[in-house]
């Protein structure tokens, strides 16, 4: 036994050995079975069933999109960049106002970007609202708010789909927003075919492609913002992109007469696009 188990688990990094022994020990789950789903490829996070965020610590189930570092990295960087962008933000974040900010995150996935600004801003009540085109995210996020228990705000998932043209029409939708976030999918359908199996073949296409272009979930961005009562006078807008979308999509949101600015990422790759109304 001991020899077999020598062999199955050589093809893997001593790391993630460590943490799949790990992992069974703490469900009784065989380790054998653990290492044989890592081997077929299996992301680790979906065979553990959690991934840190920050100092947040998220289910993951798959075909949710596993949260990533790299948006981890201006989740974080937004929380301490808003409270500096105008006063209403800065009092609020100082403490409780009489007004809550709200705040809509677009294909909120598990929910992590909502979840860890209402975590790391504890005394500001915020209303978040995550809308997910898939029912898996939806109740996914909505365990993740209640495993996280974030004090004096509150975070709902609802199910809803951002390209439909009546989007926002569903009760839970409730405009108008002064915070925006998006993660939406933005790699293009020919990168999708060049994807290692771990992503591939556990993760949600839907979470991934943004169509031919990468490009197709921007654009409906940029229409919603420019939409009349769809955010407010001063809202701030925050967007993930791909590694070489930034220039295009500051433009589209420059466009709809908001001033952007880019973030690079640690790694020096322009991540994130900034917009703030004109
Ligand atoms: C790149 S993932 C981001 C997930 C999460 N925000 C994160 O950063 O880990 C994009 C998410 O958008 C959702 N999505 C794709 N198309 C959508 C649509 N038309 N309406 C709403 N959500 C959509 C996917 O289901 C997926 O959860």
């Amino acid at each position: 036994m001991h020899a077999f188990m020598r062999t199955l688990t050589s093809g893997l990094p001593g790391n993630e050995l460590k943490w799949l022994k790990q992992g069974a020990k703490e469900s009784n789950r065989s380790l054998e079975s653990l290492v044989k789903r890592r081997l077929a490829h299996e992301p680790i996070q979906y065979i553990l069933g959690t991934e840190p965020f920050g100092d947040l610590d998220l289910l993951c189930r798959a075909p949710v999109l596993i949260p990533r570092p790299e948006t981890h990295w201006w989740t974080a960087a937004l929380a301490e960049y808003l409270p500096k962008t105008n006063k209403r933000f800065a009092e609020h974040f100082a403490g409780p106002t009489s007004r809550t900010l709200s705040l809509l995150d677009l294909g909120t996935g598990s929910g992590c970007i909502p979840i860890l600004l209402c975590h790391l801003w504890p005394k500001g009540s915020i209303v978040a609202t995550g809308i997910d085109i898939s029912q898996h995210a939806v109740s996914l996020a909505n365990e993740n708010a209640t495993l996280c228990g974030i004090s004096r705000s509150t975070f709902k998932a609802a199910l809803a789909d951002f390209l439909d043209p009546a989007f926002p029409n569903a009760e839970t939708i409730n405009p108008p927003y002064d915070i925006l976030t998006s993660n939406p999918p933005y790699i293009t359908a020919d990168e999708y075919l060049h994807l290692d199996d771990d992503v591939a073949n556990f993760e949600d296409p839907t979470a991934l492609i943004g169509g031919s272009d990468g490009l197709q979930y921007y654009r409906d961005i940029a229409n919603l913002i420019s939409r009349d009562g769809f955010l407010s006078s001063d809202a701030v807008i925050a967007l993930e992109v791909g590694h070489s979308q930034a220039d295009v999509v500051s433009d589209m949101i420059h466009s709809k007469g908001f001033n952007t600015d880019i973030w690079r990422d640690p790694w020096g790759k322009k991540r994130t696009v900034i917009g703030h109304r004109r």
